[in-house]
């Protein structure tokens, strides 16, 4: 083990599970109080119920599985938990924004910041409702 860093995931290099949940708790804030998120009338109807802390739990489980740490993601798929939502590509583009944004506030390094952003960007299609796919 000369080099630690060298096989170290995405999961580990973000701070793992204290990591990851501590900047999805700010992006949750965050997104609950986006304006431009609430524009979109069945998102601001879901944060509307309120409900923080189950959907914390959700994307920190997501986040973790998807960058290699333990496979915990209890919740639906990608393209069946937007579907209801009909996201365009500006929408997405918005919250790509603010997980870009909370990465970098929570103090997350290059290098980690870019592949977390290629993971969000390649649920693009999934998340973005077939009827808004054409730019
Ligand atoms: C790649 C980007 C995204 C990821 C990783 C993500 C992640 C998640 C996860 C893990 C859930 C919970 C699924 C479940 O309930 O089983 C969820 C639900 C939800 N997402 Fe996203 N999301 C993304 C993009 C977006 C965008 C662009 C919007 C809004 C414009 C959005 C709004 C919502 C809302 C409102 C729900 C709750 C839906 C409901 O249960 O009625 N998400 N998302």
């Amino acid at each position: 083990m000369s080099n630690m860093n060298e096989a170290k995931s995405l999961y580990d290099r973000l701070g793992g599970i204290y990591g990851i949940a501590g900047a999805v708790d700010d992006l949750v804030d965050r997104l609950y109080t986006n304006e431009n998120a609430n524009k979109n009338p069945a998102v601001r109807h879901f944060h509307e119920q309120g409900g923080e802390a189950g959907f914390k739990f959700l994307v920190t489980a997501w986040s973790v599985q998807e960058t290699g740490g333990p496979k915990i993601y209890p919740g639906r798929d990608m393209r069946e938990s937007h579907a209801h939502l009909k996201v365009d590509h500006d929408e997405f583009d918005n919250v790509y924004t603010a997980i870009k944004q909370t990465l970098f506030q929570v103090g997350v390094p290059k290098q980690e910041r870019d592949e977390f952003m290629a993971i969000i960007e390649s649920y693009r299609s999934m998340v973005v409702a077939p009827e808004n796919q054409a730019a």
